[in-house]
């Protein structure tokens, strides 16, 4: 697939004939008919005839591939790709895949991203295509978006594909070279998509460093036995992505960067601390102003105070001028907190992802921001990290030949995914009406009587056998009800992130009838709480939004916990007036619900609709709306300036991608 800037912006031709194969419900259907019957064939077949229908595949699909004609000898070996996996899957779990599934998967393996709502079983409607795509013979990626998904579809599938005769392993970012480089050495490799990227970067390194080594001493490595260091992948053939809408567009402009620091304290630690001391000289709107985007901009006046005061500016060791390190420590101190953005753990400042919630110990802030941190946190300020190897995961992922994906909320972003990726879009209906119920939202002052009313709401609701799961914004927010549940004496679960409890065992007990989970965003995506007979019949999981997240397809993932695959459940809102997205968004709506409060009208807890609230709720939504703009545009501005670097390289000697190209 070549893209260039000019192709993102229109249909290329394959995304066209995707788009018209994907919609063939006709084909689609035919396909579904005639692998149940070549299913119905293999079923009292020894396992030996199912390995060796895979290995006739595999060449077929070998002889027909050309590089015009992937996905037409995709179609072709379809019908007896489903009767296979049909068949491994049968075996290996006694489950028969609905028709909803088999259509998800043959739209992934012709090319298309599959929208299927959640809990309607996307992670076995993806068997088919990463089959599809492991005939290929070059190794098929499965990307989640964390470690924790990847080895439990790992775990789960691994059955399925050896009864296929197809081989399978899961990487890990803890691998060493030579683990790593079995496991993608297998058909099928299940990782996180950070995992996969921080590969292809190691890999990227190993290449350029022997490319820069002279001949002579490669002959003599070679002729001495010495190990030269290999590449971990095989090169990027064939990605399936799961969660795509959360890989391939929120994550994907933030860059993978390889990177290496000197250990010791840094030489300019004394100006981070300097300059974190300075700024109480500082005051907002006078010396700095407190600008969109996390940033801050010092004013004319804050400028000249902060050359005029200090002598740091002349200091022997400055790595950047005076007043970057002064915006630095103003960013720490009023832009960025403690178990929001970050937590400490053993002297160490790790990252909080903000749309997962997952903690990543091997991440840094660059730019002098990560040590203004420290400074502000009175910790050891370590070297600034330098940069071995960046990609984004937008160019990461358009630099697989073959990429399909699916999701639950890929609504309002197909556009943007068929017109940066070539991967259109095709909704996947119900298979039955959902049982999930929405109750009416509600409203509080502040962050306090909110989450006083969310307990409430916690306890009454697994009084009657339901198992609630309590969904927060962030790590701080989880530790709030977390202590006023601690307060009530009403045991319940903690996923944060940050804590040690075992991910698999809390989302495991989660679905228990009664039970109370509070989760960060760990929990809102891709997890699936299975329900025991007392919490189904009692009418299944409850869902408590904590807050409504910038992102209206966050918050449609975390609802989409309850009511899955045909189980009974339910949701609520909640919103205070001083939530972080109303403050910083949409500060029309704090006011009127203080207004609100004044009359009496927010404390209301009964559960009619009222339509004033409904409104409130579709303001808010407009405002997500429009966030979700800005941030298609920014990813698009990215991606331009990503193709026109990858231009100005490919005009000179160095070629980052070169060795991949197939
Ligand atoms: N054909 C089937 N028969 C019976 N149960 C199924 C079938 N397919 C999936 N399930 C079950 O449905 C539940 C939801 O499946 P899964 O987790 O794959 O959903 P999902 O679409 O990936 O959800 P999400 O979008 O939240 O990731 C799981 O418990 C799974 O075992």
């Amino acid at each position: 697939m070549n893209h260039d800037t000019t192709e993102t912006l229109n249909r290329t031709p394959s995304a066209r004939r995707i788009a018209r194969e994907i919609s063939d419900y006709r084909m689609i259907a035919s396909h579904i008919r005639n692998g149940r019957a070549v299913s119905e064939r293999l079923r009292d077949e020894p396992v030996e005839s199912l390995h060796a229908l895979t290995s006739q595949l595999k060449q077929r699909i070998r002889i027909q591939e050309n590089d015009d004609a992937g996905v037409s000898a995709t179609r072709d070996v379809l019908s007896n790709a489903i009767g296979v996996v049909d068949e491994a899957i049968h075996r290996a779990l006694s489950i028969e895949l609905f028709d909803v599934q088999w259509h998800a998967g043959i739209v992934m393996s012709l090319g298309g991203i599959a929208e299927m709502q959640t809990g309607e079983g996307k992670t076995l409607a993806g068997v088919l295509p990463t089959y599809v795509n492991a005939l290929r013979g070059k190794g098929v990626h499965v990307a989640t978006p964390n470690a924790y998904l990847a080895r439990r579809d790992y775990e789960q599938l691994k059955p399925v594909f050896d009864f296929c005769g197809i081989t399978t392993a899961v990487v890990e970012d803890e691998f060493d070279e030579a683990d790593a480089n079995t496991a993608y050495a297998c058909d099928v490799t299940y990782g996180s998509a950070h995992t996969f990227g921080f590969d292809f970067l190691k890999d990227q390194l190993v290449m350029r460093q022997s490319a820069s080594q002279p001949m002579g001493e490669r002959f003599l490595n070679n002729v001495r036995g010495t190990r030269i260091q290999q590449t971990r992948q095989r090169g990027l053939a064939s990605a399936i992505v799961d969660e795509a809408d959360d890989l391939l567009l929120d994550d994907a402009v933030s860059p993978l960067i390889l990177s290496g620091s000197p250990s010791g304290e840094a030489a300019d630690a004394a100006l981070h601390r300097m300059a974190f001391a300075f700024i109480d000289e500082l005051s907002e709107s006078v010396h700095f102003v407190l600008s969109s985007g996390n940033r801050i901009e010092l004013t004319d006046d804050g400028f000249k105070t902060v050359y005029e005061h200090t002598d740091a500016s002349t200091h022997p060791r400055l790595l950047r001028p005076w007043h970057e390190y002064v915006c630095a420590a103003l960013r720490a101190a009023y832009r960025y907190r403690r178990d929001v953005h970050y937590v400490l753990r053993d002297d160490e400042i790790q990252l909080i992802d903000g749309s997962t919630g997952r903690v990543f110990a091997d991440r840094t802030w660059s730019g002098g921001l990560h040590q203004a941190v420290q400074a502000r946190e009175g910790l050891e300020i370590t070297n600034e990290s330098v940069a071995l190897g960046r990609i984004t995961k937008q160019r990461f992922f358009r630099s697989y030949r073959y990429l399909t994906g699916m999701t639950g909320t890929a609504d309002q972003c197909q556009r943007e995914l068929e017109q940066v990726y070539g991967t259109p879009v095709a909704k996947i209906a119900l298979r039955n009406p959902s049982k999930r119920e929405v109750f009416p939202p509600r409203f509080a002052m502040n962050q306090d009587d909110k989450y006083e009313a969310v307990v409430n709401e916690a306890f009454c609701i697994a009084e009657t056998g339901r198992p609630v799961l309590i969904g927060t914004l962030s790590v701080s927010e989880s530790h709030a009800i977390a202590d006023l549940l601690r307060e009530y004496g009403r045991p319940f679960d903690l996923l944060n992130g940050v804590q040690d409890a075992d991910e698999a065992a809390v989302v495991s007990a989660a679905g228990r009838g009664g039970a109370i989970t509070v989760a960060t965003n760990l929990a809102g995506r891709g997890t699936d709480i299975k329900l025991d007979e007392l919490a189904r019949a009692s009418g299944g999981l409850h869902v408590i939004v904590t807050q409504m997240h910038s992102l209206a397809r966050v918050d449609r993932q975390l609802i989409g916990r309850a009511a899955r695959c045909g189980d009974p459940g339910s949701c609520r809102f909640f919103v205070a007036a001083d939530d972080p997205l109303l403050l910083q968004h949409a500060p029309w709506i704090s006011r009127h619900l203080l207004r609100r409060d004044l009359d009496g009208d927010l404390g209301r807890r009964d559960d009619t609709n009222n339509p004033g609230d409904h409104r409130l709720i579709t303001q808010i939504e407009t405002v997500q709306r429009r966030i979700q703009r800005e941030a298609t545009s920014r990813r698009l501005q990215t991606l331009q300036n990503d193709s026109r670097e990858q231009q100005l390289l490919s005009r000179s000697a160095i070629r980052p991608n070169a060795c991949w190209a197939m």
